[in-house]
């Protein structure tokens, strides 16, 4: 039997589903063992290395007094570990993400859904990935950063990586617009507000932390930047194309995501004349991002699509991403869940299995 340790910041939406199912894992060839688990204000840690109960950790962490460790602390204490770390960050921190080029020189891989390391600087990505080709170092995989579960990261660096040429990537990437596109703007006149979509939206677990980021298109924008730069653009950062805001220029100011959540309804009837004049027309609003590769041209936008168009029937919190390339002529289509505590859980889970396949002593 060999083993691995695995040191988790983060116990929100995903973190919470993840422990659930890591605690499910039966290996008979790898044992994962917790040492760490983390939020801002708490944690539980191991010192000595030895094998917290995954499945009473979140009730230790409620009951545990010890402060979480600063980034230097906790490199210098998973490089010391007796086995290799896996180091996954369910959060959607930035700071923590800039970091990563750290953990992955001191050997510590890491497995994520946090879109912030890979959609930022090019430099960042660059350093990341760069790191992490030097043996003896750590890897990074991040499925969960695009389509939650999906598979989508993965065979598209298989693609890249054995010579296809990504001609254009285009779809529906956000659980989140999806789910209130496709609540909101249907055949059916009598659909709820838009304002009140959001909210449920927010409790199912779909929203980023602050749902403002899913509004104001930046969300899609991270992702769209991870798979052009997966399909070989240089794209500098997630602003640096057009990006279509859902979020109305009296609310760009507002101080916290509940006072923005308060003040939405205020904005119900804008929303309501989009989908009016989509529905002249016979046609649906839905939030899309494109990657036109040969062009090099990326954007996020809200546009139109006809009642029989495939979009239109997409239900729930469902991606769908088209994938069309030297080889696949007619394009690659990936459907499914696209945001959610389980789907998003598993494509993380999924990450550290085969990141223990790999390392694992
Ligand atoms: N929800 C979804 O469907 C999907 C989410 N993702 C990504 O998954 C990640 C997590 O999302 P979600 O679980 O919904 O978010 P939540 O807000 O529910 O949870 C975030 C967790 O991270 C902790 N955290 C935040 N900052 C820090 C920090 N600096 N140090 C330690 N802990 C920290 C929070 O702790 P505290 O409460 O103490 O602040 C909280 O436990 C995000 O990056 C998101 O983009 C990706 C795909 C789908
Ligand atoms: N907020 C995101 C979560 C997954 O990345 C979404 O709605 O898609
Ligand atoms: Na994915």
């Amino acid at each position: 039997m060999t083993a691995v340790n695995i040191a988790i910041i983060g116990a929100g939406v995903v973190g919470k589903a993840f422990i659930e199912q890591l605690a499910s894992i039966k290996s008979k060839s790898i044992s994962y063992n917790l040492i760490y688990l983390a939020t801002s204000k708490k944690a539980l840690i191991s010192k000595d290395y030895s094998p917290i109960s995954i499945s009473k950790s979140l009730d230790l962490l409620a009951q545990s007094t010890a402060a979480p460790y600063q980034t230097p602390e906790l490199v210098t204490y998973l490089a010391k570990s007796n086995l290799p770390v896996i180091l996954v960050d369910n959060t959607s921190n930035e700071k923590l993400a800039e970091s990563y080029p750290l953990f992955v020189e001191n050997g510590i891989s890491i497995a994520t859904p946090n879109k912030k390391a890979f959609s930022s600087t090019f430099k960042l990505w660059n350093d990341i990935f760069s790191a992490a080709g030097v043996a003896n170092n750590g890897l990074v995989y991040h499925e969960a950063s695009v389509g939650a579960g999906l598979p989508l990261i993965s065979p598209l660096k298989e693609m890249v990586e054995t010579g296809d040429e990504v001609v254009k990537i285009e779809g529906i990437f956000s659980g989140t617009l999806s789910y209130i596109f496709n609540e909101f703007s249907t055949i059916d006149p009598n659909a709820t507000k838009f304002s009140e979509i959001v909210s449920v939206a927010k409790q199912l677990g779909y929203t980023e932390p602050d749902p403002r980021d899913d509004l104001n298109g930046l969300d899609v924008a991270r992702k769209v930047t991870i798979l052009a730069r997966i399909s070989g653009l240089p794209i500098e950062n997630s602003t640096s194309f057009p990006i279509h805001s859902l979020i109305p220029k009296e609310l760009e100011s507002v101080q916290s995501a509940d006072e923005y959540m308060s003040k939405l309804p205020n904005f119900d009837g804008d929303m309501d004349t989009l989908k009016a004049e989509a529905a002249k027309e016979n046609k649906v609003l839905r939030f899309i991002g494109s990657i036109d590769v040969p062009n090099k041209k990326v954007s996020v936008e809200i546009a139109k699509f006809d009642y029989s168009h495939p979009f239109a029937s997409l239900k729930g919190s469902d991606n769908v991403i088209s994938i069309k390339s030297k080889r696949y002529t007619n394009p690659l289509i990936i459907q499914g869940a696209g945001a959610g505590a389980d789907v998003t859980a598993m494509g993380v889970l999924g990450d550290v299995i085969k990141i223990a396949q790999r390392i694992a002593k």
